[in-house]
């Protein structure tokens, strides 16, 4: 509903929308790292239920902001609240609900995935004992590791140990799971794997955070996106309403592009052919001006609708200065 997006982009952001419950929020989080600034007054909103993917290029801040919320790290600054608690202090109430993968979790490399997971099980304060075996089955299968469950994690592909651990976040039901890059070193099916299993959470009314800087896996699986810049996020916002921020202009599909095109010049409307239609600029006039005007001189409009960039357009516009790391830019002599 609501979005922003630096570096001029205007979204319009409508005044009366309801404040949208948060599972997550932070308020001008900060981290220094011995004069590197890791994230810098970061304000993000993870609204309940939402698939929220914080996009951003290696070195942006998106594993220090997660390590922040989950309070394992301690902000230099600023406020962080998960699940309605403050973070760190309130870590004992708030992360039970929450599964997180952010580090590999720490597998022991002789035990099977299946004794692995039990070890895991046995740490869940909602597992009742006799609970536990069930609880692990039912992770493996869901993950697709029932197979392989009773060799060692030892000889498990990167794939099988990404998964083993989406296992380990799965053994209890949560109200929000955070997945730190999951499909990293994934094939193509772990991948689609991965989104099956995050668009289930997301039907269950899960809240998922989920890092990644693969535009098109954001594109595929989130409902929100978060981009964050050299520490700071730089959009954030309704996936949606983010592709069409920057992109005011209307696709009109009509078999009379000519007449389209002389009608909209003549009411003074920005457009041009597109190989898709003709594409009228909304900047200074709105989309339903637009098709009355066209409808009016007799052009038959067979579909119209807004014109949405890529995210990888986006992204590039929003991170177009600087896309590597920010450990040259961003000392500030803090420690
Ligand atoms: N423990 C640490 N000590 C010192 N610097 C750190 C530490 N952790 C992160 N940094 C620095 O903070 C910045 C942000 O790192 P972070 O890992 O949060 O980025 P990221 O967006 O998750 O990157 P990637 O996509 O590569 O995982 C980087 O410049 C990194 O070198």
């Amino acid at each position: 509903m609501t979005s922003t997006v630096d570096a001029g982009a205007a979204v319009s952001n409508e005044a009366a929308a309801p404040a949208v419950p948060l599972a997550a929020r932070t308020r001008g989080l900060r981290k220094v790292y011995r004069g590197t600034v890791a994230v810098d007054h970061v304000d993000l909103d993870v609204p309940e239920g939402a698939v929220l993917g914080m996009l951003g290029p290696n070195g942006s801040g998106k594993t220090t902001t997660i390590r922040m919320l989950l309070g394992l790290v301690r902000p230099t600054e600023g406020e962080v609240e998960l699940l309605g608690r403050p973070m760190p202090d309130g870590a004992a109430h708030a992360l039970p609900d929450v599964g997180a993968l952010v580090e590999g979790p720490g597998f022991h490399p002789f035990l099977s995935g299946r004794d692995n997971l039990l070890r895991f099980a046995a740490a869940e304060p909602r597992l009742a004992s006799a609970a536990i075996p069930a609880a692990v089955d039912a992770a493996l299968e869901r993950v697709g590791l029932t197979v392989a469950a009773r060799r060692r994690y030892k000889g498990y592909s990167l794939g099988m140990k990404q998964r083993l651990g989406l296992a380990s976040v799965l053994l209890v039901p949560r109200r929000m799971v955070v997945l730190d890059e999951p499909t990293n070193g994934l094939d193509p099916a772990g991948t689609r794997e991965i989104r099956r299993i995050i668009a289930e959470l997301h039907a269950d009314g899960v809240t998922v955070l989920v890092s990644s800087h693969l535009l098109a896996e954001v594109e595929a699986t989130c409902t929100h996106v978060a981009v964050l810049q050299t520490g700071n996020v730089v959009a954030q916002g309704e996936l949606t309403d983010l592709l069409e921020s920057g992109n005011a202009a209307l696709l009109v599909r009509t078999p009379d592009a000519e007449l389209a095109m002389e009608t909209l010049r003549e009411n003074r409307i920005g457009a041009r052919l597109t190989p898709d239609g003709v594409r009228a600029d909304l900047t200074a006039t709105p989309a339903p001006r637009v098709l009355e005007v066209l409808v009016r001189a007799g052009v038959a409009v067979h579909e119209a609708a807004r014109a949405r960039t890529g995210l990888e357009d986006l992204f590039a516009r929003l991170t177009q200065a600087d896309s590597s790391t920010m450990d040259d830019t961003a000392a500030e002599g803090e420690s």
